[in-house]
């Protein structure tokens, strides 16, 4: 569960990103977040996934504080949050099977359990055989995939995906949309920015528009709401 109490961002240039934020998102919810370009969208992300802190008030994930969180904490607390971006962040030099696996080394998991869990979760987005491969032999579609295996191989509760389809075409982001549900359904809430007005409208969940820094609409099955 993520809850948010009056929450406000000020960049140190002093930019209020976001003005009084409240919401509470139950587990297993599948949330859109919309709303014009700059209006706090990936603030209100990276909170979540502790990238920023906020310069007031209350944010927990999964009853951890985590706007007050002790250091040491932080690496228990990002493990069980998965975070997807438009441009995927692969690492280059290292392998499909590398990439995934990398998630699961930094938290220390045994060996065996790497192998077989990596494997498990490329099975999952349909990219098992490309194993050996490298991220530059894959297309925009499937780089996408192995940055939402990347994203689920430590089993997380929260998923965040910054505008994960941004970069792709209608029907390679329809196939993205239908492994975040299957994601979704077997377990993990979804925090998804975006401004693909048609998946909005087509795949209906709840929406949660932010505008200026602050939550102008929060509806249960809502649209897009935005002119393209
Ligand atoms: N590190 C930063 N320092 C200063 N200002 C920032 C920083 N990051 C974001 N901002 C500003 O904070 C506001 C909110 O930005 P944010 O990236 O959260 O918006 P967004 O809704 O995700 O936009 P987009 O849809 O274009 O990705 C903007 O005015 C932006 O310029």
């Amino acid at each position: 569960m993520i809850e948010m109490h009056d929450i406000w961002k000020t960049y140190a240039d002093g930019t209020h990103a976001l003005r009084g934020v409240s919401v509470r998102i139950d587990r297993n919810e599948f949330v859109y977040l919309v709303g014009p370009s700059g209006a706090g969208k990936s603030t209100f992300m990276k909170l979540i996934y502790r990238e920023e802190v906020p310069t007031k008030g209350q944010i927990s994930v999964n009853d951890f504080n985590i706007g007050k969180l002790k250091s040491r904490k932080i690496p228990y607390v990002r493990r069980n949050i998965g975070v997807i971006f438009q441009d995927f962040r692969l690492l280059p030099k290292l392998t499909i099977y590398e990439n995934v696996a990398f998630a699961m080394e930094v938290i220390e998991a045994p060996r065996r359990i790497i192998k077989k869990r990596t494997m498990e979760v490329l099975d999952l987005v349909g990219l098992k055989h490309k194993h050996a491969s490298y991220p530059s032999q894959l297309s925009g579609g499937e780089q996408q995939r192995v940055s939402i295996a990347r994203a689920i191989v430590n089993n997380p509760s929260v998923i965040v995906a910054d505008e994960p389809t941004g970069n792709l075409d209608p029907e390679t982001s329809a196939g993205i949309m239908n492994l975040l549900e299957e994601i979704n359904f077997r377990g993990s809430t979804i925090v998804m920015a975006t401004h693909n007005k048609d998946i909005v409208n087509t795949m209906r969940k709840r929406v949660i528009a932010i505008e200026n820094g602050l939550i102008v609409r929060d509806e249960a099955r809502g649209e897009y709401g935005y002119e393209v």
